[in-house]
């Protein structure tokens, strides 16, 4: 029986003019009789039909590019043997794709994500479709922070495919710390050391929005939607993703794969963490707030540039699905196509955090800075459509460093404004960006703060030796100050110590009358606990159930202030 030609839909409006051809690959399940699923399953008995649903991809143009919807096709046939017959084919024709999707899935709702609607989103949107693909869930809703990282990382994982967050960012995270340390450690490779090849995962994350930024979820499949990411876990795409791994004096601080930003985003996260009350809308307020505040920071910054024969942050292209910068860095970063014989990209010798040693690559900037940012991926969200970086590739194994040098106040407003259209925001005199492997951050002697460095380690919550650190997750019982101070808020959350800011003068108000000399780092939505930090780019270290952004749903990063793309481009439609 051919199955993969073009069906007529039984829709009598579009009887005449309708054909749908649906790929194998994208059918999600056949159901016998007439039945619906969204928004609430309904069965009406026939013998003599059956429904088919696959993917419906979303009509071009503003606001619904990118999203999938469900197609629901309802075929009638002459008999019941031959429904019976379609209906049997059609579930072997599933089943022989089954190698190439998930069976079983670990999911874990953080009920107090975004606007809280976690549970509600996965029950009525997520679940009726896991259960049409025949996908089992083990679902977790968290009852603390960092529930879904441990579990990850101490239970029984065996028969899972993947695991799934349904929350934000920050929820991604913890999976995210979860899957990449439970893999090193069954490789009996140590994280802290920034110089190891890391083990990539095999186990798939899948995100379903449900959080304040959906800044991962945005970039790696074009829209923040819950339906459309569902269904590209149901047919088990593959996406993989670069991962930076930030290092303070050879110990793992954190990972992170959109954002490690010092300055403006650092001071908008530690601002924001007094306002949750807010949901989403807490990140404009601080915005505006540490926008008027108009600071600068001082900064040395060393990086090892990627090889600009690949690609540059200006060359005006967009990593799109199948994207070919990617796909030939695979073969770079993986010679024999084989994971464990990674024989390194670039030489590791090189991301030692003494500068001292072979700093033959590095390049140095010094100076004052409104912000500095590294980003793994171009950073879209909803803020911001083309993001960050929109050059920028999600498995390149390079990321983006953009610098921008200290400016009067209307021309920072000008950078930020131009992350909400497409005007490109690094044409401008201060501002500069360059694709790297590896970068280094300190603060120039005299600018330190004199508590900054007791204050990771020691501190007055507790600590420890900053040299002896380890990662969080080795040492759960000894949490980072802020996170101490968060936890016994109920929301632990970000490292929004306050107390600590106040008296930096991070804040507002009256009390606050002294210029902070060092900012904050905002490591993908958490404030890491140090100033002076290592990081380097893993390529292609994690996967998510993923295909990057589809071509035709924002087909390039248009410059053409709408001349250029002739209307084309989705957002000038
Ligand atoms: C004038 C308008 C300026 C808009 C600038 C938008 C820039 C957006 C860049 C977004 C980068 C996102 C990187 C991802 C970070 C997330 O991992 C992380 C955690 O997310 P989660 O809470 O969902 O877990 N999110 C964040 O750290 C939030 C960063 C968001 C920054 C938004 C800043 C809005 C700024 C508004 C400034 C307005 C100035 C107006 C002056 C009159
Ligand atoms: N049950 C819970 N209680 C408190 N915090 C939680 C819980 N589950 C997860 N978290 C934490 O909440 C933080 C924010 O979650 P996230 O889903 O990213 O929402 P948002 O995008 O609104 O910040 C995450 O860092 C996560 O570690
Ligand atoms: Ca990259």
């Amino acid at each position: 029986m051919q199955i993969q030609g073009s069906w007529t839909q039984l829709d009598k409006q579009n009887r005449d003019k309708k054909t749908v051809s649906v790929p194998v690959s994208e059918l999600i399940g056949v159901e016998e009789g007439r039945v619906e699923i969204l928004p609430q399953k309904k069965v009406e008995e026939s013998e003599q039909h059956f429904t088919v649903f696959s993917v419906k991809r979303g009509p071009r143009g503003a606001g619904s590019a990118g999203l999938w919807a469900v197609g629901r096709t309802l075929f009638s046939c002459s008999s019941r043997d031959l429904r019976d017959h379609w209906v049997t084919q059609l579930r072997a024709a599933l089943r022989d794709r089954s190698a190439s999707r998930p069976q079983r899935l670990l999911v874990f709702i953080n009920p107090f994500g975004g606007k809280k609607r976690g549970v509600q989103i996965y029950r009525t949107l997520v679940s009726p479709l896991l259960e049409l693909a025949g996908i089992s869930a083990h679902v977790v809703v968290t009852e603390r922070a960092n529930q879904a990282r441990d579990h990850i990382l101490k239970k029984e994982l065996t028969g899972f495919d993947g695991v799934v967050c349904v929350g934000g960012d920050g929820m991604f995270s913890e999976l995210l710390h979860g899957v990449i340390g439970r893999t090193q450690q069954e490789a009996g490779l140590s994280e802290h050391d920034p110089t190891e090849t890391l083990q990539p995962c095999n186990l798939h994350i899948g995100i379903i929005p449900a959080g304040s930024t959906n800044c991962v979820c945005f970039a790696t499949v074009g829209v923040s939607d819950p339906v459309t990411s569902t269904l590209h876990i149901i047919i088990g795409d593959s996406q993989p993703l670069d991962v930076c791994s930030v290092h303070h004096l050879n110990t793992l601080v954190r990972y992170s794969v959109s954002l490690v930003g010092y300055g403006f985003y650092g001071d908008v996260l530690a601002e924001s963490e007094r306002h949750r009350w807010m949901g989403p809308l807490r990140y404009d307020y601080s915005g505006c707030m540490v926008y008027l505040s108009n600071r600068s920071y001082s900064g040395v910054i060393q990086f090892l540039p990627a090889d600009p024969k690949f690609s540059s942050p200006r060359d005006n292209t967009r990593c799109l699905s199948g994207c070919r910068v990617c796909s030939e860095s695979t073969e770079r970063l993986f010679p024999q196509s084989d994971a464990s014989s990674n024989a390194s990209f670039y030489s590791t010798s090189q991301y030692s955090q003494d500068s001292s040693q072979s700093d033959g690559d590095w390049v140095s900037v010094e100076g004052r800075f409104r912000c500095v940012s590294l980003t793994c991926m171009s950073s879209s969200c909803p803020r911001s459509p083309l993001g960050l970086s929109p050059a920028a590739h999600l498995a390149d194994g390079t990321g983006d460093l953009i610098l921008v040098r200290d400016t009067s106040a209307m021309g920072f407003l000008k950078y930020l404004h131009r992350h909400t259209n497409t005007q490109d925001q690094f044409d401008l005199p201060f501002v500069e960006v360059h694709r790297v492997r590896a970068v280094r951050f300190s603060v120039p002697p005299g600018e330190e703060e004199s508590d900054e460095e007791e204050d990771g380690g020691k501190g007055t919550e507790g600590g420890g030796d900053r040299a002896e650190q380890e990662c969080e997750r080795d040492r759960p019982e000894r949490k980072s100050i802020s996170q101490q101070h968060l936890a016994e808020r109920g929301v632990e959350r970000g490292m929004g110590d306050d107390r600590k800011k106040k008296e930096r003068g991070l804040f507002f108000g009256p009390c606050c009358s002294r210029a902070p000399s060092v900012s904050v780092w905002n490591c993908d939505g958490e404030i890491l606990p140090h100033t002076e930090i290592l990081c380097r780019v893993h390529g292609q270290l994690v996967r998510l159930f993923a295909r990057g952004i589809e071509d035709g749903a924002r087909t390039r990063s248009c410059r053409g202030g709408g001349r250029k793309c002739k209307g084309r481009c989705v957002l000038h439609t």
